[in-house]
C-alpha cells in the first residue's frame, strides 16, 4: 500500500527527515513513535501527499505520490488530522455529511444514497443523539469523534492518523482506538497512525516506526521496538517494560525520580 524509499526532507535547511524507507502492507495497523520534533507529523504530511520529499520516493498503491491527483486520492485516503474541525455553524450531521464530497459529481449529487451509511457511522460512534447539535456545542472529545465519522464517510482504503487520542481521556482514548481498530478490520482498510502513547501503539498497531531527531531507529513488531535500551537512547528515560498478562504485549510503567 505504501512504499517509502530513502527519503530526506529539510525545511529552510534543516534536516527534518533523513533516509527513511519502510513498507506498509495493505490491512496493517502501522504506527509512527517519536519524540516531539522528531518529524512524525512530516512524515504523514509526505504520506498524504500534501508535501514533497526532497529526495527519495513515497510510493501509494503502486504509484508515486505526486503523480496521484487530488480529487483521485481523497477517494481512497483520509487524513484525521490533530484538530480536524475548524467549521462554525454546521450540525453534526454535515460535517460527516463532507466526507462524502469525493464522491459527488460537480452538481453536489452522489450516485447512491448515502444517508444508511452516514446513519450507522452516527450510531457507531455514539453521535446519533447529537446529530443536529451544531459543532461549537460539542465537548473536544466529542469533536473528535465527529472528525473520525467524517474521515469514516469518506470510507477510505488508507487512513491517516495524526494523534487521534490528543484532548480525550483514557475511556474516549481506548474508544477510539477500538472503534478505528475494528472499522480497519471489517474495511480491510490501511492505517497509519502517529501516536505519543507507547501503551496504545503498542496494544494497536501490528508494527511501528520508531523516529529520533528525523532518523529511523527501527521498525518492527511492538516487541521488538519497546525495549528499554531504545526507550532510553530515543526519549532519555528508563521505563519499567512489563508483558500485559491478557495481550501480552509490551506495556511500559514511567519511574519517576521522588522517591529516588
Ligand atoms: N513547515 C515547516 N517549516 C519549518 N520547519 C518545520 C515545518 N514543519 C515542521 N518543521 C520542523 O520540523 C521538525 C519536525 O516537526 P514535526 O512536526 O514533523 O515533528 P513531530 O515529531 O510531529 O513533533 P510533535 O510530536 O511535537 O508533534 C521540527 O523541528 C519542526 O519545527
Amino acid at each position: 500500500m505504501i512504499r517509502v524509499v530513502d527519503v530526506w526532507k529539510s525545511y529552510n535547511g534543516k534536516s527534518v527527515l533523513q533516509d527513511i524507507a519502510f513498507e506498509v502492507k495493505p490491512g496493517e495497523f502501522f504506527g509512527i513513535i517519536g519524540p516531539n520534533g522528531s518529524g512524525k507529523s512530516t512524515l504523514l504530511k509526505l504520506l498524504s501527499a500534501v508535501e514533497a520529499a526532497d529526495r527519495g520516493q513515497i510510493w501509494l498503491r503502486g504509484k508515486q505520490a505526486e503523480a496521484h491527483q487530488r480529487k483521485d486520492l481523497a477517494a481512497w485516503l483520509a487524513v484525521l488530522q490533530q484538530e480536524p474541525l475548524p467549521s462554525i455553524g454546521f450540525s453534526v450531521r454535515e460535517v460527516v455529511e463532507m466526507g462524502r464530497f469525493p464522491y459527488q459529481s460537480w452538481l453536489g449529487t452522489e450516485r447512491g444514497d448515502s444517508a444508511p451509511l452516514i446513519d450507522g457511522i452516527l450510531q457507531t460512534l455514539g453521535l446519533t443523539e447529537l446529530q443536529h447539535r451544531t459543532l461549537e456545542k460539542l465537548s473536544g472529545g466529542e469533536k473528535q469523534r465527529v472528525g473520525l465519522a467524517k474521515v469514516m464517510a469518506q470510507e477510505p482504503e488508507l487512513l491517516l492518523l495524526d494523534e487521534p487520542t490528543t484532548f480525550l481521556d483514557i475511556g474516549y482514548q481506548i474508544q477510539l482506538m477500538d472503534t478505528v481498530h475494528r472499522w480497519q478490520r471489517a474495511e480491510q482498510a490501511t492505517v497509519v497512525a502517529v501516536l505519543h502513547d507507547l501503551n496504545l501503539a503498542s496494544l494497536y498497531c501490528d508494527r511501528i516506526l520508531l523516529l529520533d531527531k528525523g532518523r529511523q531507529i527501527g521498525v518492527g513488531k511492538p516487541g521488538e521496538l519497546l525495549r528499554e535500551d531504545l526507550i532510553y537512547e530515543v526519549y532519555g528515560i528508563r521505563p519499567i517494560i512489563l508483558d500485559h498478562p491478557f495481550h501480552h504485549l509490551p506495556q511500559m510503567l514511567l519511574r519517576s525520580a521522588k522517591d529516588s
